[in-house]
């Protein structure tokens, strides 16, 4: 017998006045699944996330993490519940070192005991993790964009998601860079099996991480797929791939 998926999201809507900037979406995640969402600007990715983080409360519907259900409940609570995420706008403590800033994860996302665990031995891992590990001492505000971005996942994996929304995570970077980022994170769920949701407009990225792909368009889910079959809808290929294009 299975157990309950890692994550439902039941007509999940989120109304900002007039304007529905998410109606009515249904998906639901498999622990350890690589999901990316793909949309044009203004789809509704990002309330999405939000609704997921508890950033955002759902005008209607329901999200349940392992079963049960998270929606409405406080960001805190959700990440100690195993939700982890980033931001499409970088915000480390930039006063704070790189080390500082991973311990801070480690102790917002305290689920785990953090006298259980050898604190500097887990820090150290995850800068490794993450190719950080040489810039441990540096205050995050002097790091490059794409230093900052590794730092971003390092801190939301600090906090030991079960689920790891990443937001935008290779935007700025060069295709270098990306590449790079790409490996960072095919590596990550290699070693420790984590669940994503990612949004990304690197799509050949997104493509290559993701086993599963969700479009929405104007707040509404106009397909879910595998990568090859996302790319030959009709409906995504109307609404952001010829977007893009024109
Ligand atoms: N706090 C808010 N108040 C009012 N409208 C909002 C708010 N947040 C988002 N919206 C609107 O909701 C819609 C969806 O926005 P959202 O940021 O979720 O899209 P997105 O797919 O993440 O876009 P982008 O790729 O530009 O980040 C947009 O029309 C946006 O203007």
């Amino acid at each position: 017998m299975s157990g309950p998926m890692l994550l439902e999201v039941n007509e999940a809507s989120k109304a900002y006045g007039g304007l529905l900037a998410v109606g009515g979406v249904c998906f639901a995640m498999r622990e350890h699944e690589m999901v990316g969402l793909m949309g044009a600007n203004g789809a509704g990715k990002t309330t999405l996330f939000n609704m997921v983080s508890g950033a955002t409360k759902p005008t209607s519907g329901s999200i349940l993490l392992r079963g049960e259900r998270i929606d409405g409940r406080r960001p805190d609570e959700i990440c100690r519940r195993g939700v982890g995420r980033t931001y499409q706008i970088v915000r480390p403590f930039g006063g704070m070192s790189v080390e500082e800033n991973v311990i801070v994860g480690f102790r917002y996302g305290s689920r785990v005991d953090p006298l259980a665990t050898p604190l500097h031995e887990a820090v150290e891992q995850l800068l490794h993790e993450v190719g950080l590990i040489d810039q441990r001492h540096r205050l995050a505000n002097q790091l490059t964009l794409a230093a900052r971005k590794r730092l971003e996942v390092a801190r939301a994996l600090a906090t030991r998601p079960v689920l790891l929304m990443l937001d935008e995570v290779m935007a700025g970077l060069t295709p270098t860079e990306s590449a790079a980022a790409l490996a960072m994170l095919q590596a990550l769920h290699q070693r420790r099996g984590i669940a994503m949701l990612i949004v990304e407009h690197n799509l050949r990225a997104m493509m290559q991480l993701c086993e599963r792909v969700i479009a929405l368009d104007h707040g509404r889910k106009i397909g879910e797929g595998t990568p090859s079959a996302i790319i030959e809808n009709e409906a995504v290929i109307r609404a952001y791939l010829g977007a893009e294009t024109a």
